[in-house]
Formats: C-alpha cells, structure tokens, sequence
C-alpha cells in the first residue's frame, strides 16, 4: 500500500474539512432566525454567509447552499448581497403561483437577461418593450404548436436513423457528443430548415456552438460589451448567422418557396392586432432565441435521460420492454409517428424523471415592480417589496420531499398511474419547464425528439455505461453531465415479445 506523504492531498482533505464545517456553522449562526409568525420581511441570509460558502459553491456549486438555506429558513428568505441587491428565493409550489403567473407589469425579467441582446440580436426579445416581446413571443409559440410538430417527427426519425447508421457494429461512444450532434441535426432539419440542413450545416452548427459559448461567459452577464476575444468572437458568429438565415429569408420570399419548418411558419405568420409580418431581422433573432433556448438544454436533457436510463437495470428492461410491446403491436417495419410516440409512457415517465433530477435549467428569475405576499405550507405571510429580485431554484424545488417520495431516488414510476407525486404536489410541483405565464412551449417538443432518439437506441443497440455516472456540471448557464459520459454498444435487433 502506497502510504507516502503527500502535502497535496492532505491540503485538500483539510479544505474539504473546513468547507462542510464552516457551511454547516453559516447555515446554523450567520443566517437571521426564522421570524415569528405574522412577521412580514422573509429571514435574511447574509452576503457574509455566502462568502463564507464560497469553496462550497465553487466545488459544489451554488445549490447544495440553496438546499441548506431552505432547510434551515424555509420555503422564502432572502440573500442580503450587501446591501448591493437583495434577492429572495421561492421554493415550492406553495409559494410559486404569482412568480410563475404574475402580468409583466408586476413581475418581469430581470436586467441581467439583457445579456442575450448581443446574441439574439437588435429588435428582438429582450431589446424591446413588453408589448412588442409579447408579440414575438407568441409568433414562436404559434409555430411551435404541438399540431404543428406532430408532422416533424418524421424528420426527426429520419435523421435519428441517418446518424445512427454510421455507428460499427459495436463500439465506445460519448453520450453527451453523440446528443449534441443528432439534436443540432434535428433542429436544423425541424427549425431552420431543409437550405441549412442541406447545404450549411457544419458552418451554422459551428456558428451557433461559437455564439452560445462565447456569448454565455459569467463576465457577460455583467458586461454584455465588454471588448474580450470571447465577445468578438460572438458578434463575428452572430453577424454571419445574420446574414445566412436574412439571406435565407429573402429568398424564399422572392422565389415564393414554401417548406414544412419553424422558420416558414415565422415567415408566414401574421400579427394578431395588426395584421403585420415579422420582419427579416425579427424572424433571424427569433430562431437565434429558439435554438438558444432549446439547444443546451435539449441536449442535457437527453444525456441525462440516458445515462439515468442505462445505469437502472430496472427501468431498462421497463423501457425494452415498452418498446417489443409496441413492435408486436405494430410490426417490426412501421415507421415511428407522433401518436406511436405517446405509447411510450415509460420511457416518458423515464425522460421526465432524469429532468426532474437533473434539471437543465436550475433557476429562473424576475423582477419585482409591484410587491406582493406569499404564504408558506406552515402559515407563515411574507411581504416580498418591490425592488427586489425573486428567484426559483428549480432543483431544490424539483427535489421537496413532501411532494416526492425519495426524491434522491431515481423512480419514474412515481409519476405512474395511482402515484402521480407531481400532479398531486400542486400546479408547480414539477418546474423543470417553468409554468404559467413563460412556460416553455419546447416542452413538447423537446419530448417528442428525445423519445424517438431512445426509443431508436433501445431497439437497435444493447448499452452499457463504462465511465462513473456523471456529477453536475457547476459552471454552466444550463448545467450538464459533467465531463464524458462513455458508454460502450452492441447492434442488435429488438423483437416482439
Ligand atoms: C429539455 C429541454 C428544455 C428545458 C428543460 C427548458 C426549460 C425552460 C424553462 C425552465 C423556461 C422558463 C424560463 C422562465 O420562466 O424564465 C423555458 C422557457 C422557454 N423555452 Fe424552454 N426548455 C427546453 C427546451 C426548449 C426548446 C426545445 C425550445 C425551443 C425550440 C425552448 C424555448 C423556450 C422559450 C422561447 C422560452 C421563453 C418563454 C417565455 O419567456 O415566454 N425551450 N424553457
């Protein structure tokens, strides 16, 4: 056995040491007491607090803080950042509804998302009033109508296969890369259309990798314009984004071209109040947005699904078997459509459970500009004021265990026939997607390629994880597993049972 000296390690074993004990004294002394009932300001955690957590949140990341600040001051309190912003967490469905429901005039984004402005362009969602966001918002929710997508999943299954073709008869893969690849496949062909899928997809796949990842820096979310190569190198990717999908755009309209993708519906979409089109520039930013928001976390999400799915025997063979069922049903020959795809309840609820634990999106915020109360699962009333920002961390509230039994269990069956913890936990119980008034309407979407993605890999290839099950990532926008998830397959061919 080696037992040399090392001061390396020992240095980290004594930082790892102090780390949980000092947590564990900010959470117990730095934090104010829970008030009285009837009291009306939320406990307040100190910035102090957060200074003092901070090896935490650089090795853990911020949410085990958030989990034992919610342990400790309950469903609201607010994080005093020295005096500089006050910002209060809402945890729960309890205390959600007017966070996720609020008009825009109460509760709106907060300056930070103003971000984005570099990337998704001039004129377009976050650089303008609301009236206007509201309206574009709502031209990409029409195109996103789930009748309207239940035509692309043809796409999808085509592509899907098309990728996978290319697989050996067997091999080592990394999930996370092979995801990313297939989903910008699929956006390209389901989104941006068949001129991009045909003839430039290496360059805008490259093009959007550059402009999400240079644009999604900590620093820009403070200083959007500050001139670092990261933003130059963003605005020179936005530029040509710009130019390809104007160009794209022209065309179409003058050759009076007309195909079955997001990007026509935008083209043709009409404004409800004035009977207007979108412009060239607000059809580029709107699908810069879209593949913004839905990209990262498409591509978490199936990873995710994956990994939790291949390293739970159990679900595994429920899913197999989900799937021979449906061969029997419908032959072994029948393309996958959309109302197949609902028959995979299992492999849903296996999707949906890896969201739930592991959810790409880790928190939203607003601002408040009028302030209002909420009232907690224990009685207490808290006045949130305006000014301050309130915020949800979707992962401790995903992970509550009065609404999910186990909530560190991986269980897709909890959301089954007769359990149905989330439904039963109240309207926003399950936040992986937001709700009301912004919930993401590429829910369905997001759903239904993921399903044909794992369905395709369950009856075509036996799967086994060979690297550890992955942790979080900590440092990203949009967390994933971390680092490579490898995993080795076999072909084979699925059939009934
Ligand atoms: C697993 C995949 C996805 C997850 C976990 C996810 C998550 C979310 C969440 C949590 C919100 C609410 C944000 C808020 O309240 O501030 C949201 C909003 C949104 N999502 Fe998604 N999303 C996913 C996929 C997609 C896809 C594929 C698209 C589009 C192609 C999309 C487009 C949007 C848009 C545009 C909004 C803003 C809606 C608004 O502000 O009214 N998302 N998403």
């Amino acid at each position: 056995m080696d037992i040399t000296f090392r001061p390396g390690a020992c240095y980290s074993i004594a930082v790892i040491f102090l780390t949980a004990i000092i947590t564990k004294v900010i959470v117990r002394r730095i934090v104010a007491p829970r008030p009285e009932k009837g009291s009306l300001q939320p406990p307040i955690a100190s910035g102090v607090s957060l200074v003092a957590a901070l090896p935490t949140i650089l090795t853990k990341g911020l949410h085990p803080v958030l989990h034992d600040l919610h342990a400790k001051l309950g469903s609201v309190f607010t994080i005093n950042l020295f005096g500089l912003k006050k910002v209060t967490l809402l945890v729960g469905p309890e205390v959600t509804s007017h966070f996720f429901q609020a008009k825009n005039s109460e509760l709106c984004h907060p300056d930070m998302y103003k971000f984005t402005i570099p990337i998704f362009g001039k004129g377009v969602i976050f650089d303008v009033d609301f009236e206007t966001r509201n309206r574009q918002i709502r031209f990409a929710i029409d195109a996103m109508k789930p009748t309207q997508l239940r035509s692309k999943v043809d796409y999808m299954v085509h592509e899907v296969q098309d990728y996978f073709s290319k697989w050996e008869q067997e091999g080592i893969i990394d999930l996370k890369h092979e995801m990313a690849e297939v989903l910008m496949l699929i956006a390209s062909r389901c989104l941006l259309g068949k001129e991009v899928r045909e003839k430039m997809f290496e360059e805008v796949s490259v093009l959007i990798n550059d402009l999400c990842k240079n644009g999604m820096h900590f620093i820009s979310l403070f200083f959007p314009y500050i001139p670092i190569p990261a933003h130059r190198q963003r605005d020179k990717a936005r530029a040509r984004l710009g130019n390809i999908f104007h160009e794209i755009v022209r065309s179409r309209k003058i050759s009076g071209q007309v195909e079955d993708d997001v990007l026509q519906k935008l083209i043709d979409s009409k404004c409800m109040e004035d009977g207007r089109s979108m412009t060239e520039s607000e059809i580029t930013g709107l699908l810069i947005s879209l593949l913004f928001a839905g990209q990262h976390a498409s591509s978490s999400a199936a990873s995710w699904a994956g990994a939790c799915l291949i390293s739970h025997e159990k679900y595994l063979a429920a899913a197999v078997e989900e799937q021979q069922k449906i061969i029997g049903k419908h032959g072994q020959d029948v393309v996958v459509d959309y109302n197949i795809l609902l028959e995979m309840g299992t492999l849903h609820s296996c999707i949906k459970e890896a969201i739930r634990m592991h959810s790409p999106s880790a928190m939203v915020m607003r601002h408040v500009k009028k302030s209002f109360t909420v009232q907690t699962r224990e009685g207490y009333s808290y006045e949130i004021p305006q000014g301050h920002t309130v915020a949800t961390s979707i992962v401790v509230g995903n992970q509550l265990p009065h609404i999910y039994k186990d909530p560190h269990v991986y269980d897709p069956y909890r959301f089954g026939p007769g359990r149905e913890e989330d439904k039963a936990g109240g309207k926003f119980a399950f936040t992986s997607f937001g709700g009301g008034r912004h919930a993401c309407f590429g829910e369905e979407y997001s759903y239904m390629q993921i399903k044909v993605i794992w369905s395709f890999l369950l009856r075509n290839f036996e799967l086994k994880m060979i690297s550890p099950f992955p942790e979080e990532e900590i440092d990203k926008f949009i967390p994933g597993p971390k680092g490579r998830v490898m995993v080795s397959y076999k072909r084979r061919l699925l059939v009934s049972t």
